[in-house]
């Protein structure tokens, strides 16, 4: 194929693949079989292979991880991700609840949410784009792992708005994801990933986005750290605008009118577990209302006006040689 040819084919799949991807991850609706979509990919890989004074950062073959990467950028968090104070049982939860109320007055309401057992990361959108993801690292610097992201579908690559929004989810593997990665890893006779969460944290720490691509990742963003171009005043509200936007939220949250409805709901998820296709560590509970939330703020380390409700380890039994341990 002569120069002038490739150059015309390559921009024209260049629009093609844009057009394809922007289907599937967006809109959610394919107009064409992931197999022809995938056999158009490879042929504008190959052809920017041999064109390499056409390269375009950002060519669709960007998003399915082409370059590996010698290492991972560092990324400062405009808003630090914070950590959780933690609760074990219903007396520490009631605790909560009366330094809350101590604080803001009797007329507070909460969200209750599932604590999804995954990798806590934040993307950056600018006039609605996706421009970069990074790990929560210590809270205030990450690592750059927008490439690895990128391959997760239920990210959008393009929001309803054009805001500019920071992000924060937990990125996970299914546990039907996990028990074949584990399964083909037990073949080829290489280590197996103790469980989801660690599953889930390699696979987007590998500098090789192709692995994190095959991994099947999923998310679900579940608050707010900078939103420009629109406003809320309560988490229930941020949850409901970020499913507006397109993003993934966990449907299981619940607005609760007092902490003996954040215990029934906490007891009732504690049986229900073990039911749900992805791993969860506990519960989250937040001071519905923002301003009730500046009103609260911060420790050292932690808000005021949330805390993380974690069950008791699953009774696991780990077989060694034949022995059975309960761990
Ligand atoms: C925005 C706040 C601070 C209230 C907040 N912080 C969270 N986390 C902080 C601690 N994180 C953390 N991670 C590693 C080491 C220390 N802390 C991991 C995320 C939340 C995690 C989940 C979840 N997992 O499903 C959730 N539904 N809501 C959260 N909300």
């Amino acid at each position: 194929m002569n120069e002038e040819h490739a150059k015309e084919r390559i921009l024209e799949l260049r629009e093609l693949l844009e057009k394809y991807n922007y289907e599937y991850h967006v809109l959610d609706k394919p107009s064409v079989p992931d197999a022809e979509y995938d056999q158009l990919m490879k042929e504008l890989i190959e052809l920017e292979n041999n064109h390499p004074e056409l390269h375009d950062d950002h060519s669709p073959t960007s998003r399915v991880g082409g370059a590996i990467l010698d290492f991972f950028e560092k990324v400062e968090h405009t808003v630090p991700m914070l950590s959780l104070g933690n609760a074990f049982n219903d007396q520490d939860l009631r605790d909560f609840d009366r330094r809350v109320r101590d604080g803001v007055g009797d007329n507070v309401t909460y969200v209750a949410e599932l604590k999804i057992d995954g990798l806590a990361v934040s993307l950056l959108y600018e006039d609605g784009r996706f421009v970069r993801g990074a790990t929560r690292g210590d809270g205030t610097i990450g690592e750059d792992i927008t490439n690895n992201l990128k391959t997760i579908r239920s990210i959008p690559f393009r929001l309803k708005d054009p805001v500019r929004l920071e992000v924060r989810g937990e990125a996970f593997m299914p546990k039907k994801s996990f028990q074949k990665l584990n399964a083909h890893r037990e073949e080829e006779g290489q280590e197996l990933f103790a469980n989801p969460r660690n599953a889930a944290a390699g696979s987007l720490r590998q500098l090789d986005p192709k692995i994190a691509a095959s991994r099947n990742l999923d998310i679900f963003v579940y608050g707010v750290g900078k939103l420009e171009g629109h406003s809320v005043d309560s988490h229930d509200e941020s949850l409901t605008y970020l499913s507006h936007l397109g993003f993934k939220t966990n449907a299981e949250w619940k607005k609760c009118d007092n902490i003996d409805e954040v215990i029934e709901y906490v007891n009732g998820w504690q049986e229900k577990r073990p039911d749900l296709p992805y791993e969860i560590d506990g519960i989250v509970i937040k001071v519905n209302s923002l301003y009730q939330q500046e009103e609260l703020g911060f420790t050292a380390k932690n808000p005021r006006w949330a805390i993380a409700y974690k069950f008791p380890a699953e009774e696991v039994v780990t077989k060694l040689e034949g022995i059975e341990l309960n761990v």
